[in-house]
């Protein structure tokens, strides 16, 4: 069960009334479109082990945000859900219908995914019925941030994504995009942008006529206490990159200290996003993310991802919008 809030009801949200999830709702980007730049990084696993969707969607809330930008074209959902588990089912329906509308549109299906708790979220894809519904061939994934360490790393959200859920489900391997880990944080940066820009040329990845970024179908994002999502931290100066479409730390508050991220420009090019946030520990930065009490000057990374053209969905648990109604 669910509940969908409009920026109007926000600060009534705890109390909003359950609703019923909604349940109604293929070409190839051939191997061959694969450029050999991106083609490199993933033929190994990690070495220390062997081996017109109709989601859940409730009346589409348009959230009005806030002054941060002007997003016409933008929708922003809140579903709150009883339980993690009710939530991990209807992220599995969403995203596999999202899977399905995109694979027959244009072919493909490009998924980013972030780390943290986010992947266990996404458990349920792993079994029936989409595990054998689904057409993982059309999936191409890749990665909002990840950490600059080995693949078979204990801090890799490569590793992360793999054991939980890349392992699990049959997409091609050449179509996981992970980082090249034998280079430095800035590098690893460099060539990852050069990646992304040679999928768009080749078609994998669609461009967004309205931004000039990549825009990719469907990002699944998680977002840190402190209200950071990607590596993109409160009053870092990576928050205000407007030109690169992937770019690098080295000082992250989070440890491990060097990553990459893609910009906020890559994320609010997005066709949709699923903004995954559950516990207690998140409620203060649902709520100034979502209070109408905010001001353009001191916004959280997470109220700097407005879509420009697209459908943003807070997938939510009842702590983590604990503290909606003192709004
Ligand atoms: O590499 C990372 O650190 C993650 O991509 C990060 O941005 C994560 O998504 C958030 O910190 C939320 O993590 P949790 O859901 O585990 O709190």
């Amino acid at each position: 069960m669910y509940t969908s809030v409009s920026a109007a009801a926000v600060a009534a949200a705890a109390a909003a009334a359950a609703l019923v999830p909604r349940l109604t709702g293929r070409r190839s980007a051939p191997a061959s479109r694969i450029p050999e730049i991106c083609r490199r990084r993933i033929r190994s696993k990690p070495r220390t082990f062997s081996s017109s969707p109709s989601f859940p969607i409730v009346p589409a809330a348009a959230m009005a945000t806030d002054g941060a930008a002007s997003d016409a074209g933008s929708k922003k959902k809140l579903l709150i859900f009883d339980s993690e588990e009710d939530l991990a089912v209807s992220l599995a329906k969403y995203t596999a219908e999202l899977s399905e509308k995109f694979a027959a549109e244009r072919g493909a299906f490009t998924a980013v995914l972030s780390g943290g708790s986010l992947i266990q979220a996404l458990r349920k894809l792993t079994e029936p019925p989409y595990l054998d519904s689904v057409d993982w061939s059309k999936w191409h994934v890749f990665w909002v941030d990840e950490r600059v360490v080995r693949k078979d790393h204990v801090d890799s959200n490569y590793k992360l994504a793999f054991d939980g859920f890349l392992s699990k489900v049959p997409i091609p391997p050449g179509q996981v995009y992970a980082i090249n880990d034998a280079l430095s944080a800035e590098g690893a940066a460099d060539d990852y942008e050069a990646c992304l820009k040679q999928l768009v040329k080749n078609g994998v990845i669609s461009m967004s006529a309205a931004t000039g970024f990549p825009r990719f179908d469907l990002q699944l994002l998680g977002m840190g206490p402190d209200g950071h999502i990607a590596s993109l931290f409160p009053g870092h100066p990576l928050v205000n990159e407007k030109e690169r479409w992937v770019t690098y730390i080295k000082d992250s508050p989070k440890p491990p200290p060097e990553r990459i991220t893609f910009t906020f420009p890559v994320i609010n090019s997005s066709a949709y996003v699923a903004m995954v946030v559950t516990g207690v520990g998140k409620a203060g930065a649902v709520q100034k993310a979502l209070s109408d009490k905010q001001t353009s000057s001191d916004l959280l990374p997470v109220e700097m991802a407005v879509l420009q053209d697209g459908e943003f969905t807070w997938f939510s648990d009842k702590p983590a919008v604990s503290m909606l109604q003192n709004n």
